[in-house]
């Protein structure tokens, strides 16, 4: 018996995906024990471009086959928003804990994940951003909207991007919201002469996405008050910016019984 995390990692060959793979397999600790992948059904990992160097992982098109057939610890999730959810439910059903990077849920589906964890009694981890910086940009937001209570979000991100706004400022919202007082920003009266000029609203905070080739992912949070502004603003160049908080959240997910969203709560 070695005590080694034992991982599956679904969306291996997704931007996101691909660097999960090379993180369990140059990490000491973990072991990848098989991949899900809707495509390549009973090939190994090796098998495909840019994973020859990847030995003896198995490749399921279907995570209750997986599941079934594997001893695993820990299921990261790296897909998109409908194929993540059933996954982490799949893998709550067989003990296993999800650590779902994948953004775009609902708050019914959280609240489904959580109440899931509850009757399980296992941790499951949602990050709606891994990366360090873009953690502390929220945090940072939150003091800030203590004492300013006008904001707005831009977050900018690659165009390949299926979901917006991004769950980063979907998450960053929310924390501003459980401090700021609820407040339609902009003039009372002011109307959009082109539907969506002013962006989403969120208890009157709007949130304005970009999608551009040759970004990665960024977002700014403007506060502005009498004469001055206050922007805080975070970027991430590469997915490697996301993985030592897959890393954390992968070894911390090991020792919950409870549902966590946002990497905020298990950062020491
Ligand atoms: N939490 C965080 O810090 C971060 C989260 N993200 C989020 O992670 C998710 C993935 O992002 P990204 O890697 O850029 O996206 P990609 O499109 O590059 O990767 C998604 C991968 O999932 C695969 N996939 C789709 N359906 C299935 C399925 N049923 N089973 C297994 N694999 C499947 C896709 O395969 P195919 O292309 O063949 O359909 C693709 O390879 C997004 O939701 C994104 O918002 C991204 C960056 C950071
Ligand atoms: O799709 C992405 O790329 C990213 N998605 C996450 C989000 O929606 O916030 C995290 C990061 O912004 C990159």
């Amino acid at each position: 018996m070695d005590n080694k995390v034992k991982i599956i990692i679904a969306g291996p060959r997704g931007r996101m995906g691909s660097e999960a793979v090379k993180l369990v397999n140059t990490t000491e600790h973990f072991e990848l024990l098989a991949v899900i992948d809707h495509k390549h059904e009973g090939q190994m990992l090796s098998d495909l471009e840019g994973f020859h160097h990847i030995n003896n992982v198995p490749i399921y098109t279907d995570l209750e086959k997986c599941l079934q057939s594997t001893n695993s610890d820990v299921l990261i999730d790296l897909t998109t928003p409908e194929v993540g959810m059933y996954h982490a439910k799949t893998a709550l059903h067989y003990h296993v804990r999800p650590v779902v990077g994948t953004t775009g849920f609902t708050p019914s589906d959280l609240a489904e994940l959580e109440r899931l964890c509850q009757e399980k009694n296992l941790g499951c981890i949602i990050a709606p951003n891994f990366a360090i910086g873009a953690v502390l940009m929220m945090k940072f937001s939150q003091i800030a909207a203590q004492y300013f209570n006008d904001v707005e979000i831009i977050e900018m991100h690659h165009d390949q991007k299926l979901d917006a706004p991004s769950g980063t400022a979907v998450k960053t919202a929310e924390m501003i919201s459980a401090v700021r007082e609820s407040k339609k920003q902009g003039h009372p009266n002011e109307k959009e002469t082109l539907a969506g000029a002013r962006g989403a609203d969120y208890t009157g905070m709007h949130i304005h996405s970009v999608r551009l080739p040759g970004l990665v992912a960024h977002q700014q949070v403007l506060f502005g008050s009498e004469g001055q502004t206050l922007t805080i603003r975070h970027d991430s160049y590469n997915r490697g910016s996301f993985m030592s908080g897959v890393k954390v959240a992968v070894e911390k997910v090991m020792k919950l019984n409870t549902f966590v969203y946002g990497l905020e709560n298990i950062l020491e």
